[in-house]
């Protein structure tokens, strides 16, 4: 495969064409792993809202970022200054902002490994990662927390639409997945900022970010506004990298870590990277959005609403290695923030949660 599928989704409305969609669903599902959707339904002024902000959120004075220094907080959201975040031990050559679904606190305590014996209800230490946002100041950027909110809840419903798509494709009924988003989980967006590499960047790596499958959520949905051609996919196939171009009107779904425990490997979390772009490009801005999981779900209780015939397409393959203590996917989601973002988990949760965490 050289160029990964668009999936053009107008045709879920036209009994005629939605057959061949599923089929290309299906396909792209058990093949790649990472597809384009066109025709989403999110409108063109929900997003060009947002994008117009991303200069000037990224412009905003380095006072205003370290106000918003994901260090405040022990949900992981705020501001990340240029290579400050780690994918594999290597710094990632971008800047960014976290935000997520706006939801209060819900932890009430705990320590590390709580979640292994059970224990009442948001008292494992992975709860600690739902919280409220950082919201830069109103009267710095007007307009921008409307914009993003607008953004997150298009995206939100795009995501269970899709999803319900993906159980079509899958012959299970529609909304069986349904019950494991209730109450509805934490979404997070990420509002990335790729400068161009200048000859005063010394690092060892030339990468936007690392090679990685995403672990922040349960699917992923990519806006690429920057014309940069600078994500790849690696085929699981020949092992070669893909490029994901930017294709305007679409975004780029992808699929996490847990789905592809879930179904035990038939879909996978494929890998991917972004390369920094080269002097005298403009900078890249993206925005992943990682659709939520519900926290404190077991990988093997999801599994069993998998059919058969979605677990045995991985018989020609490996299984992914799993190791019990992520298992729970909050565990697995805090295991994944404590080890991008060392400083801040040693500051919330302490040496002996990154000592745990870490291995
Ligand atoms: O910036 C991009 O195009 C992709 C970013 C990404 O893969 C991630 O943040 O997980
Ligand atoms: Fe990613």
């Amino acid at each position: 495969m050289s160029a990964l599928p668009i999936l053009d989704l107008s045709a879920t409305a036209d009994t005629n064409r939605r057959p061949e969609l599923l089929a290309q669903l299906r396909a792209s599902l058990f093949d790649i792993g990472f597809l384009y959707i066109s025709n989403h339904g999110v409108p063109e002024p929900v997003i060009s809202h947002l994008t117009a902000f991303l200069p000037r959120l990224f412009d905003l004075s380095e006072a205003s970022k370290a106000a918003l220094s994901k260090l405040n907080s022990p949900h992981f959201l705020g501001y990340s200054g240029f290579a400050e975040e780690t994918t594999r031990g290597e710094r990632d050559l971008r800047e960014q902002f976290d935000f997520a679904t706006e939801l209060p606190l819900v932890w009430t305590g705990g320590d590390v490994g709580a979640a292994k014996g059970g224990g009442e209800a948001y008292s494992q230490l992975f709860w600690r990662l739902r919280g409220p946002n950082q919201w830069p100041e109103e009267s710095e950027l007007p307009g921008f927390r409307a914009a993003l909110t607008d953004y997150h809840d298009a995206l939100a419903a795009l995501s269970y639409c899709f999803v319900h798509l993906v159980e079509e494709a899958f012959s299970i009924p529609v909304g069986t997945f349904d019950n494991f988003f209730r109450p509805a989980p934490q979404h997070r967006i990420k509002l990335v900022k790729y400068p161009p590499i200048t000859p005063s960047i010394t690092s060892s790596t030339s990468l936007g970010v690392g090679p990685h499958a995403d672990t922040s959520g349960w699917l992923t949905f990519l806006l690429q506004p920057s014309p940069h051609n600078s994500l790849e996919v690696l085929s699981p196939q020949t092992g070669e990298w893909i490029p994901a171009p930017p294709v305007p009107g679409t975004f780029v779904v992808n699929f996490g870590h847990a789905f592809e425990a879930a179904t035990a490997g038939a879909v996978r979390a494929t890998v991917h990277r972004v390369r920094a772009p080269e002097q005298p490009a403009e900078p890249r801005y993206s925005v992943p959005f990682f659709m939520g999981l519900p926290l404190g779900a077991r990988v093997s209780n999801v599994r069993e609403w998998i059919p058969r015939h979605v677990l045995e397409m991985r018989k020609d393959r490996e299984e992914p290695e799993e190791d019990p203590r992520w298992e729970v996917l909050g565990e697995a989601q805090l295991r994944k923030w404590i080890r991008s973002h060392v400083d801040v988990a040693k500051k919330w949760y302490g040496s002996d949660a990154v000592a745990y965490y870490s291995q």
